[in-house]
């Protein structure tokens, strides 16, 4: 096998209804569900007026300044598909722009994550398109390679496998493993529920007699604070 070329056309999928179920979640909730460790550094921002996506990894490893595979990709990908590309947080190219957002709605892409910069923002600021980046030039990228697909690459701070679950929004991103989609699913019910409960003590001005404020009181103690 051709290391720095390989274009892997298999990978996993789930079934859709799982990915879909996970959608409304917060990315922040589905985080704290899976230990704090998974979501993507701050630097991945949402570039345009469509900030949620959801979706299974179509990855790409581009050379730094080079879209080629990122185009071969696109080619590739199926409905509901995240595009998510290690781009070398170069700041100084963009690796994607209006011609590739039009083409991959076009087909019902679910959205591009990328570790690098993007261009042509006023599409993404106009239609529904999420976009993720690390940053915005209007200097584009050259179409020489090399490059791969579907290989386990490294995006804002997190390893992502192809297949695996992409969800964002305000927040950022977060990378779910689909071997774990179901039972983070469950958590992230249970976590929503206890939400809920606080917001409605806030509401009801009994924060104070919640369990949040009953258990900082009782670990301060036990920790040697003194109130003076
Ligand atoms: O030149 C490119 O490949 C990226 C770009 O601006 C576009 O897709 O519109
Ligand atoms: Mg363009």
């Amino acid at each position: 096998m051709s290391v720095g070329k390989r274009i892997i056309r298999h990978r996993n999928n789930l079934d859709k209804q799982l990915v879909e179920a996970l959608r409304k979640y917060p990315s922040a909730n589905v985080s704290d569900c899976m230990g704090r460790l998974y979501s993507m550094n701050a630097h991945i921002r949402p570039m345009g007026k469509d900030n949620k996506i959801i979706g299974q990894a179509l990855t790409v490893k581009a050379s730094i300044a080079d879209n080629m595979l990122f185009h071969q990709a696109l080619l590739m990908a199926d409905p509901g598909d995240v595009i998510v590309v290690d781009a070398g947080r170069d700041m100084n190219h963009s690796v994607c722009g209006e011609i590739m957002y039009s083409y991959a709605k076009s087909k019902n892409i679910a959205g591009f994550v990328v570790d690098g910069s993007i261009r042509d923002v006023d599409y993404l600021v106009n239609n529904e398109f999420p976009v993720f980046a690390a940053g915005i030039t209007g200097r584009g990228p050259y179409k020489n390679g090399p490059g791969e697909i579907n290989v386990d690459i490294s995006c804002g701070g997190q390893v992502v496998h192809p297949g695996d679950i992409i969800l964002g929004d305000e927040d950022g991103i977060v990378v779910i493993p689909p071997q774990e989609a179901l039972n983070i699913l469950e958590k992230v019910k249970e976590l929503q529920a206890n939400e809920i409960n606080s917001l409605n003590l806030i509401a009801n001005g009994d924060w104070e007699n919640g369990s949040i404020a009953t258990n900082l009181s009782k670990q301060l103690k036990e920790d040697g604070y003194e109130f003076l």
